[in-house]
């Protein structure tokens, strides 16, 4: 899988170097590409930024920049297709292209499930007060774009948004995880939220673990568990429980 991505803050994505993220770029799972906007400016200062047509508060970033950096990279991508994850993507040939953005649709973990079957997903980062809207129009002539927003409420750009993407689809890809199973009782896989966790010493201070997690009986453990998710949804997310368990 190749991801791009483009921003005017490349070195905050140093962080992709470590952790699981960095040994499934070193095993060659994900390949993982960072392009500083300002590389496609012409002018001495670098810019790439401009005042909003109609007025108001703010910079637009300017479209030649992105148009530019955006062409390079689905061109260079057009020469050396990228290997789909394993089991049904998109059915759409098009790269993908995501600018994060707070009028996107929310990311969930069906979105991370989507994006870590995607061969190549550009992302780009806006900063200001967001990128010119011929950009995203432009792109759409030749790639699919979406606009993704992490949540409501309002971020600086979009580097934040695209880390922690990035992190929830690339942890699906297969291989990245040691051990896939880790990925199946987790909050939102299977649409409720995860159990609580424990682990040694038996007690601490003066806190003892759920019986039925020492009791070593199987059956019992997952009844708990499956429970415990429920009850904890019902009391912080009810919107995620399915109608029969409302
Ligand atoms: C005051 N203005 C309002 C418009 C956005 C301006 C900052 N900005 C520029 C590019 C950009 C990209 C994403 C986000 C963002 N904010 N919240 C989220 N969930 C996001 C996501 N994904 C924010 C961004 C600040």
């Amino acid at each position: 899988m190749r991801v791009d991505i483009v921003t005017i803050f490349p070195e905050f994505f140093q962080v992709l170097d470590v952790s699981l993220l960095g040994k499934a770029r070193q095993d060659g799972i994900i390949d993982v590409r960072v392009h500083d906007l300002r590389d496609a400016t012409t002018d001495r200062h670098r810019t790439v930024d401009d005042t909003p047509y109609g007025g108001g508060a703010g910079m637009v970033m300017k479209p030649e920049p992105w148009g530019q950096t955006i062409d390079a990279i689905l061109d260079d991508a057009a020469g050396q297709p990228a290997v789909p994850a394993e089991g049904s993507g998109s059915g759409d040939a098009r790269p993908l292209v995501v600018f994060p953005s707070p009028a996107g649709t929310v990311f969930t973990q069906a979105t991370a499930r989507r994006y870590a079957l995607e061969p190549h997903i550009v992302f780009g980062c806006g900063r200001y007060e967001g990128i010119d809207q011929r950009v995203f129009d432009d792109t759409a002539e030749r790639a699919r774009v979406e606009l993704v927003s992490l949540g409501d409420y309002v971020l600086n750009g979009g580097e934040v948004a695209v880390t922690a993407m990035i992190e929830a689809f690339g942890r699906l890809v297969p291989g990245v995880v040691g051990n896939p199973e880790s990925l199946v009782e987790e909050s939102h896989e299977d649409g409720l939220l995860e159990y609580p966790s424990y682990t040694k010493p038996a007690l601490w201070r003066g806190r003892e673990v759920p019986d039925v997690l020492l009791s070593g009986h199987h059956a019992k453990i997952a009844a708990w568990r499956h429970e415990q998710q429920i009850e904890r949804t019902r009391r912080v997310r009810p919107e995620l429980l399915p109608p029969e368990l409302r």
